[in-house]
C-alpha cells in the first residue's frame, strides 16, 4: 500500500519519539512491501521560532494533502510567555481537519500489571476506550479573554456537536462489550444537561447498548476504584483530556497511551496522549510506546491489521525481554527500546498474531 504520512515532530521529546515511529514504520514497509513516504513539517514551538506561527500554512496544506498525520507533541517552557503558544497550533490543526472524535484506548498489558501504581489485581484485564469530543467545548468557545483583573472562558456545545460524538460512542460500544458510560457534570453545567438529554435520546436507537451516566468527579474516582467497569467512555473535550491522563496511570505510565483523532472524511491524526515532557527532553529517556501504538492505530485504520498486530507484538516481546524505559522503572533508553522493537519486527514472520 502507498501511504503519504505527514510527520509533525514538534517540541521537547517530540523529535525523539518521532524518530522511533519512523524507524518502526520503515521496518513495516520493508517487511510487508509497502510504499510509505514521510514529510517532516514545522509545527509547535519550533515553528514559532522559525516562522512566527505554530501552524504554518505549508504545514496545514501538507497535512490536508496527506493520507494520515502523525504528531509527537508540542509545547515547552520556552514558549509559555509568548504571544502565541505552541498548543494553539494544535488546537487550530484539530479544528482545521475537523477532528471531532479523539479515540484513546486504555489497555493494560499483562506484562505490565506490576508496573501500575495501582494494585495488579485492580488493573489486570482493564480495557476501555475514552471517546473525547475534540473540536468544541471550553477549549474553543467564545468569548475568551483575560486582562490583569479578570478572565473568561466559555463552555458551549451545540446539539450537532454532541450528537455526532455521542453517536460515535454508541457505534463503538456496539462493536465492543456494549456498554457506554457518559461522563458529564449535569448537576451544575448547562452544557452537560443538554449532553445528558441527547445521550438519553440517542440511546433509543441503540437498545443493545447499556447506558450509564456518571458525574465527572465520581468518574475520576471510579477510574481508580474499579477501572474494569468501563467499556466506552464518552465525554466532552476538557473532561476527556483530564480523565485520559488519569487513566494512563492504570496502564503504568502516561507514556503508554496512544490516540487517533478523526473527522470521518479527510486525513486522521495519530498522536500519543502525553505532552512534550520538557523535564526529560533531549535525554534519550522518553517512552516511545504511546507513539508506536498510535502508529498501530493508524495502520489498523488502513486495514493493515497484520502490520498493526506485529507492532503490538514487537512491543510486548521487547517488554518481555526486559526492555523498559525509566517511566516504567526500567533503564532502557528511547533508542535502545526502539532498536529492540525493530529487531523484533525483523524476527517476526509476516502475519503476526493478535495478542
Ligand atoms: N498533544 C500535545 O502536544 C500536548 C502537549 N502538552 C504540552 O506539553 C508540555 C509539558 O506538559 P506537562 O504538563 O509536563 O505534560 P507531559 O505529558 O508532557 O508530561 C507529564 C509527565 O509525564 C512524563 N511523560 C510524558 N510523556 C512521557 C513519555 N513518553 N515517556 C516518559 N515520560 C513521559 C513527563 O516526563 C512528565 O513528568 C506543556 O507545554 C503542555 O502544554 C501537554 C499535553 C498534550
Ligand atoms: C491543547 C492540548 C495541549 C491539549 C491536551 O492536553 C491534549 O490534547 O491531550
Ligand atoms: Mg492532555
Amino acid at each position: 500500500m502507498k501511504l503519504k504520512i505527514a510527520c509533525l515532530p514538534g517540541d521537547g521529546i517530540g523529535p525523539e519519539i518521532m524518530s522511533s515511529a519512523v524507524q518502526v514504520l520503515e521496518q513495516i514497509a520493508k517487511s510487508y512491501q509497502h510504499d510509505f513516504t514521510f514529510s517532516t513539517n514545522l509545527f509547535g514551538g519550533h515553528a514559532i521560532d522559525e516562522t512566527g506561527t505554530s501552524l504554518p500554512k505549508e504545514t496545514l496544506d501538507n497535512c490536508l494533502n496527506s493520507d494520515a498525520v502523525l504528531l509527537a507533541a508540542v509545547g515547552g517552557p520556552k514558549w509559555d510567555q509568548g504571544v502565541e503558544r505552541p498548543e494553539s497550533g494544535l488546537l487550530r490543526l484539530r479544528k482545521s481537519l475537523n477532528l471531532y472524535a479523539n479515540i484513546r484506548p486504555v489497555d493494560v498489558y499483562d506484562e505490565l500489571v506490576n508496573h501500575s501504581p495501582l494494585k495488579s489485581e485492580q488493573v489486570r484485564n482493564v480495557s476501555f476506550v475514552v471517546v473525547r469530543e475534540l473540536t468544541g467545548g471550553i477549549y474553543f468557545s467564545e468569548p475568551r479573554f483575560h486582562n490583569e483583573n479578570e478572565a473568561t472562558d466559555t463552555l458551549s456545545y451545540t446539539r450537532e456537536e454532541i450528537e455526532r460524538i455521542v453517536t460515535y460512542g454508541f457505534e463503538l460500544a456496539k462493536t465492543r462489550k456494549g456498554k457506554l458510560t457518559s461522563v458529564d457534570k449535569a448537576n451544575v453545567l448547562e452544557s452537560s444537561k443538554l449532553w445528558r438529554k441527547i445521550v438519553n435520546e440517542l440511546s433509543s436507537n441503540y437498545p443493545e447498548v447499556e447506558v450509564e451516566h456518571i458525574l465527572v468527579d465520581a468518574a475520576a474516582m471510579e477510574l481508580i476504584r474499579n477501572p474494569r467497569r468501563f467499556d466506552v467512555i464518552v465525554t466532552e473535550n476538557l473532561f476527556g483530556d483530564i480523565l485520559s491522563d488519569e487513566a494512563s496511570m492504570i496502564t503504568g505510565s502516561l507514556g503508554m497511551l496512544p490516540s487517533a483523532s478523526k473527522s470521518g472524511k479527510g486525513p486522521s491524526l495519530y498522536e500519543p496522549i502525553h505532552g512534550s515532557a520538557p523535564d526529560i527532553a533531549g535525554q534519550n529517556k522518553a517512552n516511545p510506546i504511546a507513539i508506536l501504538r498510535s502508529v498501530a492505530m493508524m495502520l489498523r485504520d488502513f486495514n493493515l491489521v497484520d502490520e498493526a498486530n506485529s507492532i503490538e507484538n514487537a512491543i510486548v516481546n521487547s517488554i518481555n525481554n526486559g526492555y523498559l524505559t525509566g517511566d516504567l522503572g526500567g533503564n532502557s533508553s528511547t533508542i535502545e527500546f526502539t532498536e529492540q522493537v525493530v529487531k523484533e519486527l525483523q524476527f517476526q514472520t509476516v502475519g503476526g498474531t493478535i495478542r
